[in-house]
């Protein structure tokens, strides 16, 4: 085993020098251009089919393929599972990276594509496509920020998995029984805290991990949060073979850059420019509020456009998301709150809840900002914009970009339309959200409060 030396970040790195750089792969530029051919949303199965067949048929498009599953090289399996989802093309970010991700040796990964272009798929594959059937233990291994997204990304492994013999386990809070010793599955999925642990206590052994994957990677390293409960996990994976680090986000800012190429060295890289993080299919809007208590008053009268499909409201603090939800319940509307504060069993079913439909509107923090994929979510709203000091920066009042993005994402999925809309309420807020306008080049257009007719004509336009 070569000898380790623990750097200044923290990293245990080989004394020895490591292989040559990978030359990095380059996403070609997209431009801006409508896609073809897109309509209204989940009017009908075979209306939806036909405008992700057209998009994916657009070389403009982050949906765009010029391949097949098959000439990807997967398993015949896995070819199945694909397939039973109902996908038929992979996009553009899947033909990109599956042939770097499979490839021999197994190469590290830094991966960037837009929200909801199944980035989550071409990690899972590449889990399901390294492990070995016959060993009964843990060769994979994926962290989330969020026991929401850790359970949805657990969901693509069992479904792409369903016609081979994978054996899964959650790392998430509240999950394993007491007395748990010894987890035999060979892909585990979890939140850092609680993957920490169980590999302390020797729960997990992870001498034959293969595979360790970051989603949402960008937010795991940050410094200012998951950064160091993620190192600790790497830090105890084996280093008897080579692990495959693969780190997959739709926004990777600056600050992490440089710790994300150390945590995964000599990675294959696939990287947007900033003009292109946001999707085209999500129309940004807002709404000029004339004081806080004015901005209920306004989502109040949503309401009704709230629910024409499923809507995700996000609030700055817990509290604010408990007040509002409990006082539109007391008004007559039906709505659930979900935050980090809420217990593991509340929290799932708050979730699958939404998920199932049975609740239309979900007030929330930035708890679910990332990965979260409800296809009929076709509104987002931010009731407070996402500002830098809720990353623990403190006293920072500027707009924090990448989590505006992240939250705008969790509408305009694979190809759909959305909507989504800024309340601002003085001139700060303003200033804020001009920022974010100048950040991502996209314009944010103004929808009238009072008048109520225009709005909805607006939206319904946007969504068409
Ligand atoms: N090739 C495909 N054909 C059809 N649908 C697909 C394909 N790949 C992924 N999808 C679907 O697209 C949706 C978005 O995928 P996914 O959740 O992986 O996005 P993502 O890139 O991880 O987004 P985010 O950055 O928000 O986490 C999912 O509902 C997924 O099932």
């Amino acid at each position: 085993m070569a000898s380790l030396e623990k750097d200044a970040d923290g990293f245990y790195t080989p004394a020895e020098s490591s292989t040559a750089p990978v030359v990095a792969p380059k996403v070609e530029e997209e431009n801006d251009a409508e896609p073809a051919g897109a309509s209204d949303l989940v009017s009908s199965t075979f209306e939806v089919a036909v405008t992700l067949a057209d998009q994916q048929a657009d070389p403009n498009s982050p949906l765009y393929s010029a391949k097949s599953f098959e000439a990807l090289g997967l398993h015949q399996d896995l070819l199945k599972g694909i397939y039973d989802m109902g996908f038929s093309k992979p996009s553009k970010i899947q033909e990109r990276a599956m042939p770097l991700l499979l490839s021999n040796p197994p190469t590290n990964m830094i991966g960037q594509s837009q929200s909801g272009t199944g980035k989550t798929a071409a990690f899972v594959l590449t889990m399901l496509s390294r492990i070995d059937y016959s060993i009964n233990k843990p060769q994979a291994i994926c962290l989330a920020p969020s026991r929401e997204l850790a359970r949805q990304i657990m969901s693509v492994v069992v479904a792409m998995g369903k016609f081979t013999q994978v054996q899964t386990e959650y790392a998430i809070k509240d999950h394993l029984p007491k007395g748990a010793t010894r987890i035999t599955a060979q892909v585990i999925v979890g939140t850092p805290g609680t993957m920490t642990d169980l590999m302390r206590r020797k729960v997990i052994d992870p001498s034959e991990v293969k595979v360790f994957v970051l989603d949402e990677a960008d937010n795991m390293l940050d410094q200012d949060g998951l950064g160091d409960q993620t190192l600790r996990v790497k830090n105890m994976l084996p280093r008897t073979h080579p692990v495959q680090i693969i780190l997959f986000s739709a926004t990777f800012p600056d600050h992490v850059r440089a710790f994300a190429s150390k945590f995964a060295p000599n990675a294959n890289k696939i990287e947007l420019q900033q003009n292109e993080l946001s999707v085209d299919g999500i129309r940004q809007f807002y709404m000029d509020c004339k004081n806080e208590e004015h901005k209920y008053d306004i989502l109040v009268s949503l309401y009704g456009l709230l629910t024409v499909g499923q809507s995700i409201i996000f609030c700055k603090h817990r509290q604010t998301a408990d007040r509002i939800s409990q006082r539109m319940t007391a008004e007559g509307h039906k709505v659930a709150s979900l935050h980090g504060a809420k217990d593991a069993a509340e929290r799932d079913a708050i979730i699958d809840g939404f998920r199932e439909g049975k609740e239309k509107v979900l007030i929330t923090t930035n708890v679910i900002a990332r990965g979260i994929d409800i296809l009929q979510v076709n509104m987002v709203v931010n009731y407070d914009l996402p500002l830098m000091n809720e990353r623990d920066r403190g006293g920072d009042e500027r707009p924090d970009i990448e989590t505006y993005l992240h939250r705008i994402g969790r509408t305009g999925r694979f190809g759909r339309k959305g909507i989504s809309i800024n309340f601002v309420h003085d001139r700060k807020t303003w200033l804020q959200m001009e920022q974010i306008e100048k950040a991502l080049g996209k314009k944010i257009i103004r929808i009238e409060t009072n008048d109520f007719d225009e709005m909805e004509e607006k939206m319904k336009k946007a969504l068409k």
